[in-house]
């Protein structure tokens, strides 16, 4: 879906990335972990067409839509309205029944009518996701979806997250701090240096997914992770 070949990315003097290569499959769900200011979100615009490559060639393929780390919910809007803005692309008759098929997968039925201020940042977060996978998205870019909210729904979100996309998949690609949330999530890690930064180390996970953070590939993975980044 995704292809980078030597990419790099300057702002001014400032390199932030180094002829970075890399390929994203159809259907995978990939994490991206690193230091702070490394580049991470960097990539993500590069994924999304939002910024082009300094150097190098980048190559894309379908829709991609972006969940952003928290209130990306247009405040004047209800919830129903806010996920309908993902599928103003879809035929006319359509549109109503996808909306109340993913209020229901997200859990936010009874809250259809509600606005932004009157639901948890969990619940926010739950309706930016179905709107972003409302729409016709082949790839979902996620810049720390979670990150706001705390540890317990943080939990929930990442077993809600799997079960959505086992239900309608789509190709991730997760931008966290949280090496645990990667590790739980990713079929694939990739750790960047400082920057400016490289892929300095992948990681490859084969236990299907929910994976409870207590299983034995999971806190291997982050243990390597942690290793990596130069905490262990
Ligand atoms: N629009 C911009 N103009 C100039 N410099 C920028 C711009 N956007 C990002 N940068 C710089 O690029 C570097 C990487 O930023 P980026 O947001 O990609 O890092 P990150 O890894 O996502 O950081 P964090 O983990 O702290 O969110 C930083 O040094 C930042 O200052």
């Amino acid at each position: 879906m995704i292809r980078l070949e030597r990419v790099t990315l300057r702002y001014g003097t400032t390199e932030v990335l180094s002829e970075v290569s890399l390929e994203v499959t159809k259907g995978e769900f990939v994490a991206i972990v690193g230091p702070s200011g490394a580049g991470k979100t960097t990539l993500l615009n590069l994924f999304s067409g939002a910024i082009e490559p300094s150097g190098g060639s980048i190559r894309r393929a379908g829709k991609t839509r972006m969940v952003y780390q928290a209130d990306g919910l247009l405040p004047w809007l209800t919830v129903q309205k806010n996920i309908a803005l993902g599928v103003r692309e879809l035929p006319v008759e359509e549109r109503g029944p996808r909306v109340t098929a993913l209020l229901s997968l997200v859990g936010l039925t009874e809250f259809a009518s509600h606005f932004p201020r009157q639901l948890s940042g969990g619940m926010r977060q739950r309706a930016e996701l179905a709107r972003a996978l409302a729409g016709e998205t082949d790839v979902l870019l996620l810049d720390e979806p979670f990150s706001a909210l705390d540890y317990l729904t943080r939990l929930k979100l990442r077993a809600e997250l799997a079960r959505l996309l086992s239900e309608r998949p789509c190709t991730t690609i997760l931008v966290t701090h949280d090496i645990e949330e990667a590790a739980q999530l990713a079929d694939r890690v990739l750790v960047l240096s400082e920057r400016p930064a490289t892929i300095q180390q992948e990681l490859v996970l084969t236990t299907p997914r929910p994976r409870e953070v207590t299983q034995p590939e999971v806190v291997e993975a982050i243990h390597t992770i942690l290793a990596a980044l130069g905490v262990e």
